[in-house]
């Protein structure tokens, strides 16, 4: 609780005065008024996070936190939990679409178990993923709450201290999961948090087939009726029906705002991690960038929660920081606006008409 409580006291608002500086900038950039549109936006939100017209952005780091889920056995999601630990050899592999996405992207990409009901000893002891392992998978929440206050706090402390432990070699954060049965948490997340039933916010998921989507509300409704979360308490919400490793994004994207860091949010889950945070700590809002929006239906609400538009729109639904990584060229490219674009003074172009 004391690295909790200690990240939460030191997490401030992004520098008004940054952002005010970065907006007149870019007004005195060679180009019509605003003419880069939410590029220029998002230069303005970096500077305001970092406390710097100059931000650095080119060490790009997807955190991708792996956990299992009890809710599994309520048949809300078409696969086995046994995939969530094949998928995250395929990660060390390098064989997933996020290890490709990343790829292209100079994104690196680390591995953390939160919470796989499987022994990863093996994956720990070659230096290969982090252990940070709270409980081999999370209780199913339609019979009672998903974990202990403690294990929530456990989980978001893992995503604090990667977050510390990663910062002397990352830029930008980008959050990434794996998790079997994750959107049925996910979903339940936004429903207390939006205080909505969540029949409307429930998808397909890992391809769930549409004549079960009703079963799958169902079971989230039930889960939501009996551990009663308080939407006032993110711990509580985390804890009744969360899963650990939404726990830990939840963790990273408050050990990234504590640092004055950027962390990039991928789609449903990582939102739902992003949610569980701003609960806790609506400061820490100031520091995410939603990088796209996902087509699980539930995702627009949650941006509307976090406040957010998605960078890039364009029909993902992988997780697994896939979204997180694809967006991340677009930080590049608002600092270089902002550092390398030449001013109507010293390029000698006039600005009448413009502003
Ligand atoms: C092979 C495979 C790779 C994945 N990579 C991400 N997910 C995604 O799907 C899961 C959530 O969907 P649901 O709640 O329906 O189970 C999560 O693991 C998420 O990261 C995958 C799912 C599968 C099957
Ligand atoms: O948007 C996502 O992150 C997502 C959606 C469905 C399944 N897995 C991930």
């Amino acid at each position: 609780m004391k690295l909790l409580t200690e990240t939460l006291n030191s997490i401030e608002p992004a520098s008004a005065e940054l952002r005010e500086q970065a907006t007149r900038r870019i007004e005195s950039l060679t180009m019509p008024h605003w003419a880069l549109g939410r590029l220029l936006d998002l230069a303005v939100d970096l500077a305001g996070m970092t406390r710097s017209l100059e931000f650095p952005v080119a060490r790009k780091t997807v955190v991708l936190m792996a956990g299992d889920h009890g809710i599994v056995a309520e048949g809300v999601t078409p696969q086995p939990s046994s995939v969530t630990v094949q998928m995250v050899h395929n990660f060390v592999a390098g064989g997933a679409g996020i290890n490709a996405v990343a790829r292209s992207t100079g994104t690196r990409v680390v591995v953390a178990d939160l919470g796989v009901a499987a022994d990863l000893s093996d994956l720990v002891s070659a230096g290969k993923i982090f252990d940070c392992k709270v409980a081999p998978g999370t209780c199913n929440f339609a019979k009672g709450p998903a974990m202990t206050r403690l294990q929530a706090v456990a989980s978001l402390e893992a995503g604090i201290g990667l977050a510390r432990r990663l910062a002397p070699e990352t830029d930008v954060f980008g959050s990434g999961e794996m998790g079997i049965g994750n959107t049925s948490p996910s979903s339940a997340i936004v429903a207390v948090l939006s205080r909505q039933d969540p029949g409307p916010l429930v998808g397909p998921g890992a391809a769930l087939p549409q004549s079960r989507l009703a079963h799958k509300a169902e079971v989230i409704r039930r889960g939501i009726a009996l551990n009663r979360p308080d939407p006032a308490d993110g711990i509580d919400v985390l804890a009744k029906v969360g899963g650990f490793e939404i726990g830990g994004i939840a963790g990273l994207a408050l050990g990234a705002a504590a640092l004055r860091k950027p962390m990039m949010v991928d789609g449903f889950i990582s939102s739902a991690g992003a949610l569980i945070a701003a609960a806790i700590s609506p400061a820490v809002k100031d520091y995410l960038i939603l990088a796209h929006g996902s087509s699980e239906p539930g995702h627009r609400t949650m941006a509307r929660l976090l406040g957010k538009k998605p960078l890039l729109d364009l029909g993902l639904h992988l997780g697994e920081g896939s979204g997180a990584a694809l967006a991340m060229p677009l930080l590049d490219a608002a600092r270089e606006v902002l550092t390398g674009m030449a001013t109507f003074e010293s390029a000698n172009v006039t600005s009448e008409g413009v502003r």
